[in-house]
């Protein structure tokens, strides 16, 4: 589901701004909202959410609002009232109980991450 900004504003370069989209909504417990950017303002304009994506809590009943930033360095992005900004997604989430253990199981990747399978040049 795209959401709209309630507001005009323009965005300067590299600054970011909270808009509201007017939308609140109640999630079935064991959902969440996801805020994603839209790809076509990504790439064409610079335009992102600076914690895409944004978590909406099943229990959240206030406005659905949005941090944009833009992302050019040197174009400001104008964005109108009724504009679509982003794109919202409902996931159904586990809900785990989490137990306190001393240790864990193995597995082929053991403790290895940020890079150690390699694939690229930087990663050696
Ligand atoms: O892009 C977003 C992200 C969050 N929210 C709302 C819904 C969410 O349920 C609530 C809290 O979000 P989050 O848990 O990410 O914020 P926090 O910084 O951890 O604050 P809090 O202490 O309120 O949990 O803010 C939005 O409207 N837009």
């Amino acid at each position: 589901m795209d959401l709209c900004s309630t507001i005009d504003l323009e965005l300067p370069a590299g600054r970011r701004q909270l808009v509201g989209t007017g939308i609140a909504i109640a999630l079935p417990f064991g959902t969440v909202g996801l805020i994603h950017p839209r790809s076509g303002l990504a790439a064409r304009a610079g335009l992102s959410i600076v914690n895409t994506p944004g978590t909406i809590d099943a229990g959240y009943r206030g406005e659905i609002k949005v941090c944009l930033i833009n992302l050019d360095p040197e174009q400001p992005i104008t964005i109108s009232r009724g504009d679509r900004i982003a794109q919202l997604i409902v996931q159904r989430v586990e809900l785990p109980e989490f137990v306190e253990v001393d240790e864990l199981d193995d597995t082929s990747r053991g403790d290895g991450g940020y890079g150690s399978s390699g694939g690229h040049a930087v990663l050696g």
